[in-house]
């Protein structure tokens, strides 16, 4: 049996999910595995648990220590970060002193992705740990299994795809005659949107997940990658029968370091065109493989948590290190 004590930081949405699954499944990823997954120990912002059982709750947790002394003390090989995407620097020296203390790192925050990704990179190489980011691409959508691992060898010249589940389902509001604040209202009340719509509809959330995907794909450093979006309005052109407007997300291999988001008609046969609601697609260019595509898989925070098992399982599992 592979023991895997984990370290979860953050018990948010996503964060009280992961912890729950871990609880719910541990005896049978044992048995289906031969994995025996445990949640060791749970920090928030500024305070911390140590798990024997169950977590417990809020006001019986201690203030937060440092995490390396954390990880030191309870083993944990594998750090589960479910904390925000705000940009703050916390993130990044925590998954980074997890990979020097011999830790995997497995996160659904994408920010410290953008900033730190070759010193994650390298410093969970030079540890022989791996980073996993299947969360903060797509939450269930397994599009950063096909960039890491499943295209290898396949040429793989171009990427697009509608990665802001928002996006899709506005632009159909808005072509079923509804206005943009009423559609976004709509989504906020289903949850797809965050309360801030700002980075939904701007293109800014799809650009950083097909940034990601991009560093997955052809090693290029997301920090480096200039973005071009076009913004989500009122009155947008209707497409034309057959059509439905799309936010598309897409990099090229042939233009390194771009990545675009337009707003564009795909046919309705098509995996982009397809989509409804808040599902979201990706297609792949693979030259003479074809092009692949992959749709589906929940967004929400119990689908960003079974993401973050999926890589807890591929980290414990398999021998790869850094991204890739
Ligand atoms: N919600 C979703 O469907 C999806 C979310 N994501 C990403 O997953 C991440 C988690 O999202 P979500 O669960 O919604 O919650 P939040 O982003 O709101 O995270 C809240 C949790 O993070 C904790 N926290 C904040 N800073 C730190 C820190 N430095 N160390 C440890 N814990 C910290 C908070 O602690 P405290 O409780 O003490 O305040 C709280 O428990 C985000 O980055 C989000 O972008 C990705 C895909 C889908
Ligand atoms: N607001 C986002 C949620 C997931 O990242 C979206 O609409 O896709």
């Amino acid at each position: 049996m592979i023991e895997v004590p984990i370290l979860l930081a953050g018990y948010g949405p996503v964060g009280r999910e992961y912890a729950e699954l871990v609880r719910q499944y541990r005896a049978q990823w044992c048995d289906q595995y031969g994995a025996d997954l445990r949640v060791v120990a749970v920090r928030g912002r500024s305070s911390q648990a140590e798990i024997a059982d169950a977590v417990p709750p809020r006001e019986q947790w201690a203030p937060a220590e440092e995490v390396a002394e954390l990880l030191a003390r309870t083993g944990a090989r594998v750090l589960a970060q479910a904390v925000p995407s705000d940009g703050g620097e916390q993130p990044a020296l925590d998954a980074l002193q997890a990979l020097r203390q011999g830790a995997h790192v497995v996160t659904a925050t994408k920010s410290h992705l953008l900033t730190h990704w070759r010193q994650l990179d390298e410093t969970a190489r030079r540890a022989g740990r791996s980073v996993r980011i299947s969360g903060a691409t797509g939450a269930a959508m397994p599009a950063g299994d096909l960039a890491r691992s499943v295209l290898r060898g396949f040429d793989v010249r171009a990427v697009q795809g509608c990665l802001n589940g928002t996006a899709t389902f506005v632009l159909d509001q808005l072509a079923a005659g509804r206005e943009l604040a009423e559609a976004v209202a709509e989504a906020q009340r289903l949850g797809i949107a965050e309360a801030d719509p700002t980075a939904d509809l701007t293109g800014k959330d799809a650009a950083t997940k097909l940034r990601l995907l991009a560093g997955l794909l052809w090693g290029w450093d997301p920090a480096d990658i200039a973005v071009e979006a076009e913004p989500i309005r009122d009155q947008l052109p209707a497409a034309d029968d057959g059509h439905r407007l799309r936010q598309v997300a897409g990099a090229s291999r042939d233009e390194p370091g771009l990545v675009r988001v337009e707003l564009r008609a795909e046919p309705v046969a098509g995996p982009l065109g397809a989509l409804v609601g808040p599902e979201k697609a990706v297609r792949y260019d693979c030259g003479d493989a074809g092009a692949v595509a992959v749709t589906g898989g929940r967004s929400s925070p119990r689908g960003a948590a079974l993401a973050m098992i999926k890589d807890t399982l591929g980290a414990a599992l398999e021998a790869t290190t850094g991204f890739r």
